[in-house]
């Protein structure tokens, strides 16, 4: 049975009964954005003309233009229409790929996002102007500072999603999108296709005294993680959990507790379902598929808190024994919500 977190629910919680003036000021600024990027969606006059006073987020074959702001930090860049414009034409290019700019959201300020990759320009000549770089997701995800990491993984997803869904399924026809590139539809079957998600459980199952993570060969070295795979069709959460575990290191666990939720954009976008749960350490001997995992061990509380302080990605001479998933990845929040656990545990 599928447990709900107490501790992930305090948050919204606070924030909704928190007072009447603080619930009136959120919802009030919430529920317009929300609202806003739905008409956005639905009205193509609507998003070309929110475009034309947005913001604009660039990639260049899916990688984020960044920009370095203190050192080792860096943020996407944000650039108003004329921006790119100017960007645009100083590339050779006449201005009318902005057109298909995609929505990605509202910012605080009600300003309409979009992101646009620019991938048949030179790389060279966008850097130059824009005072940026860009960068391979997988390796920004360690550098990125705070919110702006989902809005950049919607942003590259949505990208490659248009990227590979030009054709209909049914017919091999040409797909058209709306201006927002919220969906794209058949002109010849009238099918709508939406941006899909891939359901992922990912656990970090506990002993009570230690916790277990896995790396797949393809990992970068030293890199562990907490145990993760796709959802069969058919199954619940707690089923493909199970089957999970079973298959990868040959152990049946108990109690599952959810944790919380996230979009991860590598290699399809998935929908990552994070859980914790434990066994018995009587029922801890590890029986890992070599096919599936490179490796899988327990890891006590002192050697997470070891991989922890291994600032990431480790330099090619440093070889750490182990390092863990940027803060941005929902492996990174399990990890740390276990270390608490364990450290509220010790203090009891
Ligand atoms: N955000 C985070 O904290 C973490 C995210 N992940 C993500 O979880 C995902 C799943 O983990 P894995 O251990 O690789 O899964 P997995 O254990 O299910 O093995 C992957 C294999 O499953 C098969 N598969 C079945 N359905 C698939 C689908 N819809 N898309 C792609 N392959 C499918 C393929 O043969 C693939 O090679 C990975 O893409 C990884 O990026 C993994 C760890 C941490
Ligand atoms: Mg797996």
């Amino acid at each position: 049975m599928i447990q709900s977190s107490m501790s992930a629910l305090r948050p919204l919680r606070t924030l909704l009964f928190g007072g009447h003036y603080s619930l009136t000021r959120f919802c009030s600024g919430f529920v317009s954005r929300i609202r806003y990027i739905n008409k956005l969606k639905e009205n193509d006059a609507a998003c070309l003309s929110a475009l034309q006073n947005g913001h604009i987020f660039l990639f260049h074959r899916l990688m984020p233009l960044l920009q370095c702001s203190v050192p080792e930090t860096f943020r996407p860049i944000a650039l108003s229409y004329s921006e790119v414009q100017s960007v645009l034409h100083k590339s050779g290019s006449d201005g009318s790929l902005l057109k298909e700019s995609i929505l990605i959201g509202c910012s605080e300020q009600n300003h309409a996002q979009f992101c646009l990759d620019v991938g048949e320009l030179d790389p060279a000549a966008i850097i130059k102007n824009c005072k940026g770089t860009f960068m391979d997701l997988r390796k920004a995800f360690f550098l990125l500072e705070g919110a702006e990491a989902p809005l950049v993984a919607k942003a590259q997803a949505l990208l490659r999603w248009h990227q590979i869904n030009r054709f209909c399924g049914a017919t091999g026809q040409l797909t058209q999108r709306n201006q927002a590139g919220s969906q794209r539809t058949c002109s010849s079957s009238s099918i709508v296709y939406y941006p899909k998600m891939s359901p992922v459980v990912i656990v970090l199952v506990s002993d009570g005294k230690r916790c277990l993570l896995g790396r797949q060969s393809s990992f970068p070295r030293g890199l562990y993680s907490a145990l993760a795979g796709f959802c069969d069709i058919g199954e619940t959460l707690e089923e493909a959990l199970r089957r999970e575990v079973a298959e990868e290191v040959g152990l049946e666990v108990q109690n599952i507790i959810y944790s919380s939720s996230q979009h991860w954009p590598f290699p399809h976008s998935s929908f990552m379902l994070a859980c914790h749960a434990t066994v018995s350490p009587s029922h801890s001997q590890l029986n890992v598929d070599h096919l599936e995992l490179e490796d899988a061990r327990w890891f006590t509380e002192e050697e997470i808190t070891c991989a922890l302080q291994v600032k990431a990605p480790p330099w090619r001479d440093h070889r750490p024994a182990a390092w863990l998933p940027p803060k941005h990845a929902v492996a990174h929040r399990l990890i740390m919500e276990w270390k608490e656990q364990q450290h509220s545990n010790d203090t009891e």
